[in-house]
């Protein structure tokens, strides 16, 4: 019997684990997962702000008909504020210095005649100009970024602005990636004949080091005795074990007998869809196991339909889903959910299909951009429908 995917993704999604949280310094916090809310430590500007190099006065004096303004000094940014005492005078005040108590507006170097030590303003000066109010961005206290945000420049630089050399994140887990197979040799092996060099693992690997996850890889041979006993060490030392290939129906794929022996139990083994069908997801109380399909555009289609939803909620990121449209006709006969490897016009942000000779074809991803998701029960669809996208190289 296959699982619907729906059905796959929901079982998926509803482990719960708790990986905890812990203080990264400020440097190391981009792409992680806020733990706790980023607050406002003072309004923001916190002070009323000069925006423009010029001079502060005080708008009465103007408003009554002077049009010369004696310099009573010069105010730079970082210095304490500065009160103008005579109304009928002005500061020189510098982009980030603190509006002079005394005045209600500033007038730019560029508006103004200097002579001697005054200067002269034309007519059509107006009031409250070229000031940025304290606290008109943002309120003192106020929550800015809520827990389960993703940290990006914004919000570094938000973090920052508020006092955080350290920040509350989600821990990440402890994430094995496990090729099997005896036919794979190592990147920097010359393949005999009859092997390949195994590629999966360092694809998966990148995929989820776009949101700071550093997996461990590994390698393990199509033999019982071998993967009990690497399974056991690595179900000790991981929040996630993620294997390519060994789940289908094989003389050699063990992997499913195997997990069930120690004691790893299934939650699933066969969606119905295509690619990545024979996948096996099961877990014990610490461990989550995704079993991915060993062909290449399965393991991507796996890691990318289960296992980036599962991160997300597991860190308490809000669901995503992104809508692309087809560019042209598409029919697809079998009662199986459709991953197509498709790629974006970047013009239109229409899809259109990539050609593969099936799942095998790690080199028709690099014509992709992503998957559409296209629905079981349908056989036909048309140009310009949407449906659910799932980008490559971006897992959270
Ligand atoms: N009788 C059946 N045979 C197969 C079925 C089926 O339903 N009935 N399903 C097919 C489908 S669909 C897929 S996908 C594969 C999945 O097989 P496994 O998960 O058991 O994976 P393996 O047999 O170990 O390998 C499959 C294929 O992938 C290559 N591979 C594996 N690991 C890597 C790696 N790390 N890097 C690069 N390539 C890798 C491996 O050499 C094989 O060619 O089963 C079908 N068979
Ligand atoms: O589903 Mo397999 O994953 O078609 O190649
Ligand atoms: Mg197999």
């Amino acid at each position: 019997m296959l699982t619907d995917y729906h059905n796959a993704k929901d079982i998926t999604l509803s482990q719960d684990f708790c990986w905890g949280e812990e203080d990264v310094r400020l440097a190391a916090a981009g792409g992680r997962i806020l733990a706790a809310p980023l607050l406002t430590d003072r309004p923001q500007p916190p002070y009323d702000r000069v925006t423009m190099d010029g001079i502060a006065i005080h708008y009465a004096a103007y408003a009554s008909g002077k049009r010369s303004f004696p310099v009573a000094g010069i105010v730079a940014a970082g210095t304490k504020p500065v009160t103008l005492t005579d109304p009928g005078g002005c500061l020189e005040v510098m982009t980030g210095a603190v509006l002079p108590p005394g005045t209600t507006t500033v007038i730019r170097y560029e508006d103004l005649v200097r002579k001697g030590s005054e200067f002269l303003l034309p007519e059509g000066i107006e009031d409250s100009k070229n000031i940025h109010w304290r606290g008109s961005d943002v309120e003192e206290g106020q929550e800015l970024l809520s827990p389960g945000a993703r940290i990006g420049g914004a919000a570094i630089n938000l973090l920052a602005g508020c006092g955080y050399a350290d920040v509350r994140v989600k821990k990440l887990p402890r994430v094995a990636i496990i090729a099997t197979g005896d036919e794979l040799v190592g990147v920097a092996e010359k393949p005999l004949p009859h092997q390949i060099r195994m590629s999966n693992v360092f694809h998966l690997r990148h995929q989820l080091a776009t949101a700071g996850i550093e997996a461990s890889t590994h390698h393990l041979a199509d033999d019982k005795a071998e993967l009990t006993t690497a399974i056991t060490t690595l179900l000790a030392r991981n929040d996630v074990l993620i294997f390519s290939g060994g789940v289908s129906k094989g003389k050699y794929d063990f992997l499913p007998e195997v997990l069930a022996n120690l004691g790893v139990r299934k939650l699933l083994h066969r969606v119905a869809q295509r690619p990545g069908k024979p996948i096996w997801v099961g877990r014990t109380d610490e461990t989550m196991v995704f079993g991915l399909p060993g062909n290449p555009v399965s393991s991507l289609t796996g890691l990318l339909a289960y296992v980036g939803p599962f991160l997300r909620q597991n860190l308490g990121i809000a669901t995503r889903e992104e809508l692309r449209s087809l560019a042209m006709d598409f029919s697809f006969g079998k009662d199986l959910t459709l991953f197509q490897v498709v790629s974006t016009d970047p013009a239109t942000q229409c899809v259109q299909p990539v050609a593969n000779a099936g799942s095998g074809d790690a080199s028709s991803m690099l014509r992709a951009d992503g998957l559409l998701v296209l629905p079981r029960e349908r056989s036909t669809f048309k140009a310009g429908e949407a449906f659910p996208f799932i980008p490559f190289d971006k897992i959270l």
